[in-house]
């Protein structure tokens, strides 16, 4: 096992409030390299409040963050941003440029300031263009995209920011199921081939099935598990954080979880 303190984000008796909403107490959790972290929980139970507080940009009550082995707070942004990049739950952009432009954004943590962007820059741009297949796209405005290729354009600029921990809000959100397997298929190659280490808020259980080697589970009032995929989701755990009733079907080639409302009226 990889000691704590040589895993690129190590959380420490995090403690994480906002308004009323107790998000975490006493949170302790270590994000290896290679690890794919799913952070499951209902609506407003403080998933994204809690990848703030992971990314810096919000204080919690107590404890505290390491990036790389060093506090986050002893860091400055630019350090941060060339080492943990955060993929917002909305996409927006705020000024008028091509695809390719917005892509190439994401090198500006890795030049100086002023510095225009290298040849090595863009083909780095239009090569995570072409993974979020959205390589036709490069000369378009990012005012002009659908939903679902503004989230792509989001990723791809990620992807080119390049850095150790990622930070995922709902990064499905807007996509169809197919767009929702490539995205995942390419953060998953990030996770596993280049050794990055990730953690996705979502609400897909089955897609945190299939591409989460650990996952948070955040229950409300503070409490929370952490650890192993194949241990902690299960039907009844699942059933707990939702407060709903999820079945696990196994038809001999897959599980899946279903919500058992739906299913207990095709069944009877
Ligand atoms: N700036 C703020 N001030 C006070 N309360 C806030 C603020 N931002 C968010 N909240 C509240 O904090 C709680 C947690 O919000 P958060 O967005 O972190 O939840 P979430 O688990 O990501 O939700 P969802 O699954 O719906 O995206 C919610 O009740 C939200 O209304």
């Amino acid at each position: 096992m990889i000691p704590a303190a040589q895993s690129p984000l190590v959380v420490e008796d995090l403690d994480v409030r906002i308004g009323p909403v107790d998000v975490v107490r006493d949170l302790n959790l270590a994000v290896g390299r290679g690890e794919f972290w799913g952070l499951l929980g209902p609506n407003g139970v403080g998933k994204t409040t809690l990848l703030k507080t992971f990314a810096g940009v919000f204080e919690p009550e107590r404890g505290g963050i390491s990036l790389d082995g060093k506090r986050m707070d002893e860091r400055r942004r630019r350090d941060i941003a060339r080492r943990l990049g955060m993929l917002p739950q909305h996409t927006h952009y705020a000024f008028d440029a091509t695809c390719l432009e917005t892509a190439l954004v994401g090198r500006h943590p890795h030049i100086k300031p002023w510095a225009r962007e290298s040849r090595a820059d863009h083909e780095r741009a239009r090569d995570a263009l072409a993974d979020l297949e959205m390589l036709e796209l490069a000369g378009r405005s990012c005012m002009d995209l659908s939903g679902g290729e503004s989230r792509r354009l989001a990723l791809a600029t990620l992807l080119v920011q390049d850095p150790q921990v990622m930070l995922l809000d709902e990064p499905t959100n807007h996509l169809d199921p197919a767009n929702q397997v490539t995205i995942l298929n390419v953060l998953h190659r990030q996770v596993v081939e280049a050794r990055k280490s990730a953690v996705m808020a979502l609400h897909e259980v089955n897609l945190a099935t299939c591409y989460c080697s650990h996952v948070l589970l955040l229950y409300g009032n503070g409490e929370w598990d952490a650890g192993p995929t194949d241990e902690l989701l299960t039907a009844e755990n699942l059933s707990r954080l939702y407060r709903c009733r999820v079945r696990l079907i196994d038809d001999g080639r897959q599980r899946v979880f279903a919500v058992a409302g739906g299913f207990d009226r095709q069944t009877r």
